[in-house]
């Protein structure tokens, strides 16, 4: 079946990773496509949140991590010497596994990334950033009554939802998720998966996932990783319903990992 042409924003080409002498990623290649959910599944270990790290070249803080290939945004290498790394990660933001809210007010907490990006910017803006963005990831309505009260008095999913608006307020264009709701109970993450759908109407979508149920909801790609090779990477339908290989289909039978 003819895969529809779908415009993408980053092209993974020939990546490989290694841990000092371990090497995790195995010359992986795949397109991420714009204004879609990827979702990125596979059993405990095999690489894919190392994968979902070289994206915004998070694994750099771990000093024996070595990587590759190239990985291009606009057809620019990130990887390049010359990539303001700072910049790049503000147009690939990313959301982890544990909501990490900075330990200051609702507001400051979205207005961190925006006052950071520009120290003159005026009260008006910043506030209407900062309301915009919690509107974006859902939050506004619980909050906008307190908003200079600590994040760390919100529920775990509220926390998650600000750690999005926090993303969204430095004006991304692509979201990475790395298992956004492996700490929440099941209505948050129902809360979490809906604004993931959403969200990719203006933005890219990219989440690991452990959960098969999610990734079947949300995702219009997946990519199966087994022990650092990517196995299958297609439209969400073909990998669920009529996958090439036996062990993609073995796997999502539940027979492994
Ligand atoms: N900072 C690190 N230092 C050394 N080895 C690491 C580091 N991070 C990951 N690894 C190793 O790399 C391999 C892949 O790990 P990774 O976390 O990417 O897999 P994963 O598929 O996301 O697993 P999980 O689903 O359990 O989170 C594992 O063997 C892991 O132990």
């Amino acid at each position: 079946m003819q895969e529809k042409e779908n415009h993408s924003k980053i092209t993974v080409s020939n990546v490989s990773t290694w841990y000092g002498a371990q090497a995790v990623l195995k010359d992986i290649n795949m397109k991420i496509r714009e204004r879609a959910v990827t979702g990125f599944i596979g059993p405990s270990g095999c690489g894919k949140s190392t994968f979902l790290r070289c994206l915004n070249r998070l694994n750099d803080l771990v000093n024996y991590f070595r990587i590759e290939g190239e990985i291009t945004l606009h057809g620019e290498n990130i990887y390049s010497p010359d990539t303001d790394v700072v910049l790049m990660r503000r147009k690939i933001g990313m959301v982890f596994q544990q909501p990490n809210p900075f330990p200051m007010s609702i507001f400051d907490n979205v207005a961190f990334g925006p006052r950071e990006h520009n120290r003159r910017i005026n009260k008006k803006e910043l506030e209407d950033i900062v309301e915009e963005s919690l509107k974006k990831a859902n939050l506004w309505n619980e909050v906008y009554l307190k908003l200079n009260d600590s994040a760390l008095n919100l529920s775990g999913g509220q926390q998650q939802r600000l750690c999005i608006a926090r993303v969204l307020a430095v004006m991304p264009e692509i979201i990475l998720f790395d298992e956004p709701c492996s700490s929440l109970d099941p209505a948050s993450t129902a809360k979490i998966e809906e604004l993931m759908t959403e969200l990719k109407n203006s933005y890219s979508v990219v989440v690991v996932t452990h959960n098969l149920g999610q990734a079947k909801r949300i995702s219009d790609y997946i990519g199966f990783f087994l022990n650092g090779r990517l196995v299958e990477y297609g439209p969400a339908p073909e990998i669920i319903n009529s996958p090439r290989e036996k062990v993609t289909s073995d796997y999502l039978e539940g027979n492994f990992g």
